[in-house]
């Protein structure tokens, strides 16, 4: 069956072309499904199309060449051009359309307004009230001013509760004074602080008479609007060059007892009465919302990541020919290894999965912060914060290996930084550590799950949220012939074995005499493992529940195919719990391997277009190895002579050093 595919065209690699004649489903319908709605994946394309016909943002030397200086010029350049066809590109304030453009404009490297967007304005939506929303809000969204979030310190980033810098309460001017008390007080990381922002929501320990209120949320100014120099009493600069991200300027903040009006305190959920009397908000956490929205983002943000190392090593294995199968007169693609296809199907399968959950985690968030705002109903905090803090740490770790192996499915040409694929590891895998180190958000995912297990214990299952509910699930024997409710009911059991286990090691830990910190600590690997089960679980069961309501029949089958591939795929790699605790046995693993093995076979024809299906424009790529039309080996040549390097045929090192020691050997 041959589809009216939009990316087939014959001035592509040959290759390539075949790949796309032989896909069982259309694209743009599979992209419908991948970005949630036909409306937005319209809207993806034609922004996509009008970007290119503006000269000033196609790409002109490539970023590997250039030096961090120039990378943030370029960004900048590029939002001055973007801010200049805003209101023509994209519907304003629409946040999905905002990151499109951005995406496809200026990549992953970083740039001054990526917190101002992802962090500075969800703060104020979040917790300014509706007088400092009015004041401040529609500047920040007309982007008259620039915009971070400054919480991380030199000396703490996980544990908030011991952040040092304060902001003490003077009654008499009715002011905060800002101050950085020591060296490790000193913010440090916060994207876009060094040089680009004149703004800033700045979490300070909260002092008045003398008493701790812990971290709150403060708008800061830091930087002149006119002169954009800093403002006395405010020390601030660039971090330094980092593994990635180096279009970014995360930088360092320092307060010399810098005073700000008391109306600085963001007082949407609680108040600081002009006497210094305290309001406190109606739940403790309310101050990190900011945190868990891009948590709640990230499972959407890294499979984006994911997906496009894959339609790089994808495409680049479908044009990639290298030894024999067995016709000896041509060699094969080397897609066509079998374990070309094991290193990257259960990666695509994934980058389909955590889409999914951040379709998902997306649409929770949002619900949440309007029952918030509009009802004061803080009820669904408790359960989005252990979802998206298990969720994060489980996505971020997947795809920083998922990035890796495309890397290797490349071969030489992966480690090139013209594949891109380094590029995107290094931000990627930035994500097990921002947003919650992954293990510190892998035990706040703990706690819920302990709590749970003692309600059961306790005799109180009815008190379960509806996540947890399979804790009170019994053993069963399961065929697994029978679909993919048997793989759910096989890992309910070994998560719930895992959590009970790891409650128990807790709890045994704790008769004998250790406090429940102590003892949580001994217990600390068990209670991530009983995380990341409890978390792949759900991934699972939103992967099932968002196939089986797909209408399309050619794209549900396709994905049906990537949906079984990657249930044998999971509980093959969980098997160890399941053999040990008798859930599964030998013959049953057996059954899985061979499920396995032939998924890879029934998705080989469509892996091309699977990767296709994100709609990914070459300029977003910025992959010479990941290229639409295929044509790999001549623009990797080319791109080689574009490097500094190449300018010249004798290098002034070669001049300088090179030769006198050469003659110097000589004598
Ligand atoms: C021209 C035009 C331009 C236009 C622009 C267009 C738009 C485009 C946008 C651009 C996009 C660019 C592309 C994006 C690329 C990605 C960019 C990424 C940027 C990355 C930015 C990174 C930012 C950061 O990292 S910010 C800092 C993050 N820091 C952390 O996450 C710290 C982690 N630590 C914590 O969160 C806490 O310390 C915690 C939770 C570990 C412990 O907190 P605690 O206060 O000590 O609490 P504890 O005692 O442990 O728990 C008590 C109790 O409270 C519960 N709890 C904790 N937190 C929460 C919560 N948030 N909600 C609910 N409940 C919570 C906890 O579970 C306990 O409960 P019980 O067990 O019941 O007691
Ligand atoms: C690219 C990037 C961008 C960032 N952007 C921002 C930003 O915009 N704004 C901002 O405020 N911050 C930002 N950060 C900072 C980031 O949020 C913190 O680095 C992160 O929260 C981790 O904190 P930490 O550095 O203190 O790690 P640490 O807590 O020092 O982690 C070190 C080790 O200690 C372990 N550890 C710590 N506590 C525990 C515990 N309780 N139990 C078990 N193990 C523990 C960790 O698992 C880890 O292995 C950014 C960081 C990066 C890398």
């Amino acid at each position: 069956m041959s589809f009216l595919n939009k990316e087939i065209c014959d001035g592509d690699n040959p290759d390539l072309t075949e790949e796309r004649r032989t896909a069982t489903f259309d694209t743009d319908r599979m992209a419908q499904v991948i970005y949630g709605s036909e409306k937005f994946a319209a809207r993806r394309r034609q922004i996509t199309k009008s970007i290119s016909r503006i000269p000033a943002l196609q790409d002109t030397k490539p970023l590997a060449f250039m030096t961090r200086e120039e990378k943030i010029t370029e960004a900048c350049r590029e939002l001055d051009v973007l801010s200049d066809h805003w209101e023509q590109l994209i519907y304003v304030n629409d946040e999905e359309e905002a990151l499109h453009l951005h995406r496809e404009v200026i990549g992953m490297e970083g740039h001054p307004f990526a917190l101002h967007e992802t962090m500075f304005i969800p703060t104020l939506v979040s917790q300014a009230s509706d007088e400092q929303q009015e004041k401040w809000l529609g500047r920040a969204r007309k982007r008259e001013i620039i915009g971070c979030y400054a919480q991380t310190e030199l000396g703490h980033g996980s544990n908030l509760r011991k952040l040092e810098t304060t902001a003490t309460y003077s009654p008499s001017t009715q002011e905060f004074i800002l101050h950085t008390p020591t060296i490790t007080a000193l913010k440090w990381w916060p994207g876009a602080l060094g040089k680009s922002s004149n703004y800033a929501i700045v979490m300070a320990d909260l002092v008045i008479k003398n008493k701790s209120y812990g971290p709150h949320p403060f708008i800061v100014q830091l930087r002149d609007e006119k002169t954009h120099q800093p403002l006395p009493g405010i020390t601030v600069g660039d971090i330094g060059p980092k593994m990635a991200f180096n279009g970014a300027d995360n930088g360092f903040l320092g307060f010399d007892h810098f005073r700000i009006p008391r109306g600085n305190l963001l007082m949407r959920h609680n108040r600081v009465e002009p006497d210094g009397s305290y309001l406190k908000p109606p739940h403790a956490k309310i101050g990190y919302s900011s945190m868990v929205k891009v948590r709640s983002r990230m499972a959407m943000d890294q499979g984006l990541f994911m997906a496009q190392a894959l339609v790089i090593a994808v495409r680049y294995s479908a044009v990639r020919r290298q030894g024999f199968l067995e016709d000896k007169s041509q060699e094969v693609k080397v897609l066509d290894y079998q374990t070309q296809q094991h290193r990257l199907f259960p990666s695509i399968a994934r980058v389909y999965a955590f889409i999914f959950c951040g379709l998902e985690t997306i649409q929770l968030y949002e619900k949440l912060i309007l029952d918030v705002n509009k009802n004061g109903d803080t009820s669904g905090m408790a359960d989005l914060h252990s979802l998206t803090s298990g969720l994060k740490s489980v996505v971020t770790h997947f795809t920083g290996q998922g990035i890796e192996q495309a890397r290797m499915a490349c071969g030489g040409h992966g480690y090139s930084m013209a594949s891109y694929i380094s590029e995107i590891y290094g931000v990627a895998v930035a994500g097990c550590t921002y947003e919650g180190e992954n293990m510190v958000m892998l035990l706040q995912c703990a706690r819920a799950l302990v709590k749970a297990v003692e309600l059961v214990e306790e005799g109180h299952p009815e008190k379960l949220s509806p996540m947890m509910a399979y804790l009170t699930k019994p053993s069963v024997t399961v065929d697994l012939t029978v679909g993919p409710e048997a793989y759910v009911k096989i890992f309910q059991l070994i998560a719930k074995k895992q959590a009970f286990k790891a409650t128990e090691q807790l709890h045994k830990f704790m008769v004998a005499g250790d406090s429940r910190d102590v003892a949580w600590n001994k217990s600390a690997v068990e209670l991530t493992k009983a995380s990341r089960l409890h978390t792949r679980l759900y991934i699972l069961k939103t992967f099932i529940r968002r196939v089986e309501s797909i209408t399309d029949i050619s794209v549900k089958a396709a994905l049906t195919d990537l949906l079984n591939l990657h249930l044998n795929y999971e509980l093959l790699d969980v098997a160890s719990y399941a053999l040990a605790d008798g859930i599964m046995s030998s013959t049953q693993m057996d059954f899985i391997k061979n499920q396995l093995y032939s998924s890879l076979e029934k998705i080989r024809p469509n892996a091309v277009s699977l990767m296709d299906s994100f709609q990914f424009s070459d300029l977003q790529l910025r992959s010479v190895l990941g290229r639409r039309d295929g044509h790999v080996y001549q623009n990797l040549f080319e791109w080689a002579k574009s490097s500094p390097l190449n300018q010249s045929e004798v290098l002034p090192s070669v001049t300088q050093y090179l030769k006198p020691m050469m003659e110097k050997s000589k004598l």
